[in-house]
């Protein structure tokens, strides 16, 4: 049995495959229509592996939908969606399943632990779920890469919210996900543990070339990743690389929606175009990610734990 948790790729369980290696994740012309309202509305985006991507934009503007169905666990209304080079569109919900299971992570802003269960034991569950028995060092492996060494018999109400947070990556990222999504990850943290979890998240990238996109709403958080995509009103907005706090701060000041006049303190900016920041490269239109702006992540694989 394996030990190591690098994220090498497993062979896909299902079908076709038509996306470079190189991309994580491939969302084309993707809509999401509730009734009346277009939750996204033709989304193009490339994530590529081994890179860190925020996706920011004001409340109501698709971020989770866009999330829950890059990650499978919702439907797009039309478009296309690959993960790992499997398309998603046409899958059964059993092969659905399979894929989330084996190929995906996901991370919530509440951690979703079960309480009865240790450490090992939440984080060893989606294996056996999918009957497999990991083994011991698997586990305390799975646990010592987010930092939780030594805390495998400690239940979730004997860690802190961001040691819980870290066990639910490390559940997440049992089964070496082709990659891992999380839907405000920090949002339930304080500032400082906050900044421990997106540590960890970049040292999994940085290290392990794990493949992260992330929703949030801090700019803080944000510009921790390689690259800021901006939905507005369920299309992409566009898109900060190699971001700084100051600049991911300001496009969203731009992006929001402008206050009635009664209820401005001070004077806001045109929401287009916004000024070119001074510390971060900008772009207006969306485009396919060409690759990690920080220093060269490992090699997938090369990791061992
Ligand atoms: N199940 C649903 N039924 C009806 N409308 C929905 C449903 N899910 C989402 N929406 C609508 O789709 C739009 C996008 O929602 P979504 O939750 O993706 O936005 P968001 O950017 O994540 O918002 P927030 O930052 O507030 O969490 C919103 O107008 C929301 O009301």
């Amino acid at each position: 049995m394996t030990s190591t948790l690098s994220n090498t790729p497993a062979a896909p369980s299902t079908t076709t495959s038509t996306t470079a290696p190189t991309t994580a994740v491939r969302l084309r012309r993707l809509t999401r229509h509730h009734r009346d309202v277009r939750a996204l509305d033709g989304v193009d985006l490339d994530f590529r592996a081994g890179t860190f991507t925020a996706v920011m934009g004001p409340s109501g503007s698709g971020k989770s939908t866009l999330l829950q169905c890059a990650a499978g666990l919702d439907r797009p209304t039309s478009g296309q969606v690959e993960v790992g080079g499997v398309a998603l569109e046409g899958l059964s919900e059993r092969r659905l399943t399979l894929l989330r299971r084996d190929r995906i992570g996901f991370v919530f802003q509440s951690f979703n632990l079960l309480p009865a269960l240790t450490a090992a034991q939440n984080v060893a569950l989606p294996l056996r779920l999918a009957g497999r028995r990991p083994s011991r060092t698997e586990v305390r492996e799975a646990l010592a890469r987010v930092g939780l060494a030594g805390r495998e018999r400690h239940r979730p109400g004997e860690l802190s919210g961001g040691q819980q947070q870290r066990v639910a990556i490390a559940r997440a990222l049992i089964t070496r996900p082709a990659v891992l999504f999380g839907d405000e990850p920090t949002g339930a943290l304080d500032s400082t543990t906050s900044r421990e979890v997106l540590d960890m998240l970049r040292e999994l990238v940085d290290r392990d070339g794990q493949t992260i996109v992330m929703v949030t709403h801090d700019p803080v958080a944000a510009a921790r990743a390689d690259r800021v995509v901006f939905l507005v009103d369920g299309r992409v907005a566009g898109e900060l690389r190699a971001p700084t706090v100051t600049a991911v701060a300001e496009r969203m000041t731009a992006l929001e929606p402008v206050a009635p006049v009664a209820e401005r303190t001070t004077a806001l900016e045109p929401v287009a175009p916004v000024a070119e920041p001074t510390t971060a490269r900008e772009t207006a239109a969306p485009v396919a990610e060409s690759g990690p702006a920080r220093p060269a992540a490992s090699p997938a694989g090369s990791a061992s734990c």
